[in-house]
Parts: structure tokens; C-alpha cells; sequence
């Protein structure tokens, strides 16, 4: 006889192991489904640099008011609070600079990105880059290196990718607040604790959902021949997974959500970790922005910090996105790695010790997300071109039985971890009202 799941949850990555979680209680037979050989999506580490896994995706918390850092609580973790960035190196200038002594045309920039100053702006008539509305506001080839560097490439995009309409849809949703936190535990442990009690299938990708209404509910076809039934899906799939039909649809996703698919984006981000027998760089540096640079920013991690007694190893890393990431990503590891090492060596080399970086690598490791088959890329940006609306389509649920969840489809624009949280506890929820078992209090 055909088993038939009240719900199958597609994707482990944090939003649909949190939907899980919340659907558990009501609906026990909850069955998450998992492309890779792990879960965790784009929380995953790298190993083998330090007496620890580093973080090769997700690593920081954004905002202190968030169900990311309850979670995170409740798992037990502590946080420290970090300014971002505290140093600068200006390529052109060949000068590095404290965030304290930085000059008034970067002050500019960051009042041009300011959340509350933005939250107050009109939307453009028509979307605009947010290099061309900073060229119409005045701004200098010097402020738009500042802010591709240290907003843009946060982002997970290029300055020229970067639409202004939905920026200004993030900054009015964004409710976390500003602090900057590092975490004193690797991530994986709050993945554990958001696995616990669900039953995940790993290696198991989903290729075509068949749906029907709330009656017919859905046929799930996976690779290997594997085809499960459910009442209720919730896909939680990375945005390209989507846009290249990866995952297919019977009949095909309605025209609104499929034009948002295709004018929401997601871009690369590719992660340079190196680790050094000796530290080269200013002891009290975190946090390092540099302008008109292969790597636009990196961080130097004090473990001892968050990780007391674990030992202190030398590690920097680099955070690369939007087409620059394209770049490094053609290139192969061993070059990007020198060329990541070239950048450090001319920002800390003195006459006596010209390459301070070169000379001490101990090892490097490149993750490229766009490399990963299921992911694809880094996060979805404010996109060029996408509409206001766009992300309530990608959010929308269909026919009554296909539910989604996953950061791209953070109606407040959130491609944080706790976004993607945010999208999974929404999906929930409108899965237990569609099935009439919504509790009193979720
Ligand atoms: C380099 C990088 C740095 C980041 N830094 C931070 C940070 O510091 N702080 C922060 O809060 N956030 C950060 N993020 C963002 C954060 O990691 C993501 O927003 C969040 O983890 C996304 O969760 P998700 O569930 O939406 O997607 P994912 O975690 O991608 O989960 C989706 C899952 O679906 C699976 N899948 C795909 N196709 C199929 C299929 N056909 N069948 C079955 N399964 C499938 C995938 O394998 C994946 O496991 C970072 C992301 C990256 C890439």
C-alpha cells in the first residue's frame, strides 16, 4: 500500500528543518527530504585548518532580536557583539586605515546605506542600480569602491546588481536590530538541535512535484525512481534550483510566481579561508574592507574569544560575492589562493618582510557555492529589475497544497538564517491552517 505523508518538507537547510520542527507536534509523520548527504544547506563547515570547523557559509549573527538568536540560546550559545567593519584598506591609495580615522566620503557612503534613512525613501518610478542612484546623489569613483566593496558584496552582489527598490523594501523589514554577534560554538550544533525528533531522508533530491488541490494533494518524484505522496509539500529549495528547473512542477507553478522566480536573483559568494603559522596583521583587526581588491572583505577571527582553551590559530577569511566571485570562481584554487595571498602580502608587507602572507600559509581551502549542485550560490539580493511584490509571489502557496518557504522568500527581504526561519515558521502555519490543525498558539 502507498504510504501518504500528511506532510514531506523539501530541503533541510535551516528553513525547512525549522518548518519541521513546527509541524511536528500536529502532523508526527513529517518526512524532510534532503538532496545532499548532510543537512544543514548553507550552514556547512570546512575542516582540517583549525583545532575547530570554520564556517564555509552562514557564520555571523545579523541583529540580536531574532527567532535565530532564540534558537541559538536555547542550544546553549553565548555571544560576543563585534564592530563591523574597524579597518579599511584603500587599493588605489595603497593605505590602511582604522574605522575611526576614516575620511568623510566613506562616512557618506554608510549615511547613503543607512537602514533608517533608506526605510524613509520614496520608491524609484522605475528601478535603478544603486550605482547610478549614488552617481545622481553625487557620489564619487571613490564612494562607489567604498560601498561595492562593504555594502554591495555583503549583500551577496555587485554595486551595478544591487536595485534600490528592493533595498528599500529590505531596510523597511528589517526588525533585527544592528549589533554585529559572533558565536562561541560552531553552527552545527544548533543544526543538530533543529533535526531533533524530525526524520530526514539525506541524498534523496526531489525532481518533479506533481500537485493537485487540497483533496489530490501531491506525488513526490525523487531520483532513483523513489515517488512518495503527501497531503501538503513545503519546498524550501535555493532560488536557482528553481529558476534552472531542477526541481520541476506538474502542472507548471502559475505565471506570477515563475516571472518572480526569474527576476529575483541570487548570486555567487565563494569563501577564501587560509590559515598561517604566524599573524602578520594588527592585533586588534576583525574586520577588514578593502576597496578596488580581488577579496573586498575579509575577517581575522580571534577564536580564543569565542572559543576559549581551543588554541590560537592564524586564520583569515575572505568573503567574495557578485561578479567578482564570478571571477575568482573561474579561476582555479590554487590561483585564487595566490591571488588572495598577493593581496595580503602587498596590504601587510614591509621592506624588511615583503610577504608576510606567502611566506607564512600554513594551508587555504576556496568554497564556491556556485559549485555546490543543490545550492547554487551565496543568498538572494535586492535584485535590478525585480518588482515590489516579487517576494510575496515567490511566497505565495499554490492550488492549496504546495506551500514555500526558504530565504529568497522572505517577504521582508531576509536572507539571513533567521529569515530563512522566519519563511519556514510561515510555511507551517499555513500548512496546519490548509489541513484545519492550527493550534491556538504557534
Ligand atoms: C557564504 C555564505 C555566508 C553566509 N553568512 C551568513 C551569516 O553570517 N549569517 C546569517 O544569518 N546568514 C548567512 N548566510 C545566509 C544563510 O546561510 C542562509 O540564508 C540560510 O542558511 C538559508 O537557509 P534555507 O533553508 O533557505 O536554504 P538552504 O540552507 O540552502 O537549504 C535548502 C536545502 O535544499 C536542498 N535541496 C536543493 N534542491 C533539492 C532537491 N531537488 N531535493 C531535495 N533537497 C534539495 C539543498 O541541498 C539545501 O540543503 C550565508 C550564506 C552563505 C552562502
Amino acid at each position: 500500500m502507498e504510504t501518504v505523508h500528511s506532510v514531506v518538507v523539501v530541503g533541510a537547510g535551516a528553513a525547512g528543518l525549522y518548518a519541521a520542527q513546527m509541524l511536528k507536534a500536529q502532523c508526527p509523520d513529517v518526512l524532510v527530504l534532503e538532496a545532499q548527504d548532510r543537512v544543514g544547506g548553507r550552514i556547512r563547515q570546512v575542516h582540517g585548518l583549525a583545532p575547530w570547523p570554520i564556517q564555509a557559509g552562514a557564520e555571523f549573527v545579523h541583529g540580536a532580536n531574532s527567532v535565530f538568536v532564540d534558537s541559538l540560546r536555547n542550544s546553549g550559545f553565548d555571544f560576543v557583539e563585534r564592530e563591523w567593519p574597524d579597518w579599511w584598506y584603500f587599493a588605489k591609495e595603497k593605505k590602511l586605515v582604522h574605522d575611526e580615522e576614516v575620511d568623510d566620503e566613506v562616512d557618506k557612503v554608510h549615511d547613503m546605506f543607512d537602514k533608517d534613512d533608506m526605510q524613509r525613501l520614496a520608491h524609484p518610478a522605475e528601478d535603478i542600480a544603486a550605482s547610478e542612484w549614488m552617481k545622481q546623489q553625487g557620489a564619487s569613483e571613490r564612494m562607489l569602491a567604498v560601498a561595492d566593496a562593504c555594502y554591495a558584496n555583503d549583500y551577496g552582489c555587485s554595486l551595478s546588481q544591487l536595485g534600490v527598490t528592493e533595498m528599500v523594501e529590505e531596510s523597511r523589514g528589517w526588525d533585527c536590530g544592528d549589533t554585529y554577534l559572533l558565536v562561541n560554538r560552531c553552527l552545527s550544533h544548533a543544526v543538530a538541535d533543529m533535526t531533533k525528533g524530525v526524520k530526514v531522508i539525506t541524498q534523496c533530491p526531489v525532481e518533479c512535484v506533481e500537485y493537485g488541490g487540497p483533496q489530490q494533494g501531491v506525488t513526490l518524484h525523487c531520483k532513483k525512481g523513489l515517488k512518495l505522496r503527501a497531503k501538503r509539500v513545503v519546498i524550501t529549495v535555493p532560488l536557482p534550483i528553481l529558476k534552472e528547473g531542477i526541481l520541476k512542477f506538474s502542472p507548471p507553478l502559475p505565471e506570477a510566481k515563475r516571472s518572480a522566480i526569474s527576476r529575483v536573483k541570487m548570486g555567487n559568494i565563494i569563501k577564501i579561508i587560509l590559515s598561517f603559522k604566524e599573524q602578520f596583521w594588527p592585533e586588534n583587526m576583525f574586520d577588514l574592507i578593502c576597496t578596488d581588491s580581488f577579496v573586498p572583505e575579509m575577517w581575522m577571527l580571534r577564536y580564543q574569544e569565542v572559543m576559549p582553551g581551543k588554541g590560537h590559530p592564524n586564520i583569515i577569511t575572505g568573503f567574495i560575492s557578485g561578479e567578482k566571485a564570478d571571477i575568482a570562481s573561474a579561476m582555479p584554487e590554487s590561483t585564487a589562493i595566490a591571488s588572495f595571498l598577493g593581496q595580503l602580502d602587498s596590504i601587510f608587507g614591509t621592506p624588511e618582510a615583503p610577504k608576510p602572507a606567502t611566506h607564512n600559509l600554513a594551508a587555504g581551502v576556496v568554497y564556491d557555492w556556485s559549485k555546490n549542485d543543490f545550492v547554487k550560490g551565496g543568498y538572494s539580493y535586492p535584485s535590478l529589475g525585480a518588482l515590489r511584490g516579487d517576494r510575496e509571489s515567490l511566497a505565495a502557496p499554490v492550488a492549496g497544497t504546495v506551500f514555500f518557504a526558504g530565504e529568497a522568500t522572505s517577504t521582508a527581504l531576509n536572507p539571513c538564517v533567521q529569515g530563512a526561519m522566519d519563511t519556514g515558521r510561515r510555511a507551517a502555519t499555513q500548512v496546519l491552517a490548509s489541513l484545519q490543525l492550527l493550534p491556538s498558539k504557534l
